[in-house]
């Protein structure tokens, strides 16, 4: 039997996730999304996906329900759906940041199959990252069917304690920003060095893409790979030297210890709403 995925929330990160299961065969008739906003939802129905601005018609059809909403609005969203989930017992899946299983329980009236999980942006292009948590409730089945459906956008990884889906967010869920970060810098530095913006972002990106298929591919450490490219006495190192005296490990330390954090406030900021 397929089962029917049900998302509430029709914006970015549903959108990249529904792209990547219609692009793994997933058939749009085992589909369903629900959104405040009817402008979200057109680009859905003309796939032949069924679409409803009413979330409840959406959890009346899901085996699978995935919670896309913004952490701040997770509470007032839920709150009403209650009866309705404890009805159709479909397994949850939230990836919003923050948002603990027990809350998510606490607002849909308690004891499901709750699965956190923290994907990324590029699950629009299908190399995804995304950790996963499953709360007690989960069986073995459950798992691997919320597994499933983050693989079609990348890479799935499980965590086994909740606090560590923090950790995750800070590595890989927030991690494209920074990494977008480092190439608006890089462009920025090599047009003051004289190259135009085409061409400094041409280098720049085609760098990016050819140093993480590297370091994907490599058997020795992204450490060693840098260590290849810095040779005594040349011009790596006199960039890596300028690198760590402004202390930049420290700052990536700093910046993803704040993110993390930040996962931690929304959870006590918003999980506690009754
Ligand atoms: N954007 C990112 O890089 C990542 C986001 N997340 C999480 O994914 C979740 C969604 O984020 P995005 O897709 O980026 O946000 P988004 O703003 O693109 O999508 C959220 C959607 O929810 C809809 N919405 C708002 N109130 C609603 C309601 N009452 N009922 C139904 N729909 C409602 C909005 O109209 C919007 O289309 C968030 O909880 C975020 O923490 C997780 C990993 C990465
Ligand atoms: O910035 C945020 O809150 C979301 C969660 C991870 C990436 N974007």
């Amino acid at each position: 039997m397929t089962l029917t995925i049900g998302f509430i929330g029709a914006g970015n990160m549903a959108s990249a996730l529904v792209g990547g299961l219609l692009a793994r065969g997933h058939h749009a008739s085992q589909l369903a999304l629900a959104d405040s906003q009817i402008s979200q939802l057109h680009a859905f129905g003309e796939q032949g996906i069924f679409t409803s601005t009413d979330n409840a018609e959406v959890v009346k059809k899901a085996d699978i329900l995935v919670l896309a909403v913004k952490p701040q609005v997770m509470a007032e969203v839920l709150k009403p759906l209650a009866p309705l989930v404890q009805a159709k017992q479909p397994i949850i899946i939230s990836i919003a940041a923050g948002i603990p299983v027990a809350s998510i329980s606490r607002w849909l009236g308690g004891d499901l199959a709750i699965v956190r999980a923290m994907p990324n942006t590029p699950a629009l292009v299908q190399s995804g990252a995304t950790g996963l948590f499953a709360s007690p409730q989960v069986n073995s089945q459950q798992r691997q069917q919320a597994e499933t459906i983050l693989n079609a956008v990348g890479l799935t990884l499980w965590v086994e304690e909740e606090s560590l889906i923090d950790s995750v967010t800070a590595v890989s869920g927030s991690g494209p920003a920074y990494f977008f970060y480092v190439m608006e810098a890089m462009i920025h530095a090599g047009c003051q060095l004289g190259l135009d913006e085409k061409t400094a972002r041409a280098l720049t990106l085609q760098t990016a893409l050819g140093a993480a298929q590297m370091a994907i591919t490599a058997d020795v450490s992204p450490a060693e790979l840098r260590r290849r490219v810095t040779s005594p006495g040349g011009t790596t190192e006199r960039a890596i030297a300028t690198f760590d005296a402004a202390a930049m490990k420290e700052t990536f330390q700093h910046a993803l210890t704040a993110c993390a954090a930040r996962g931690q406030e929304l959870a006590e900021l918003l999980g506690k709403q009754e």
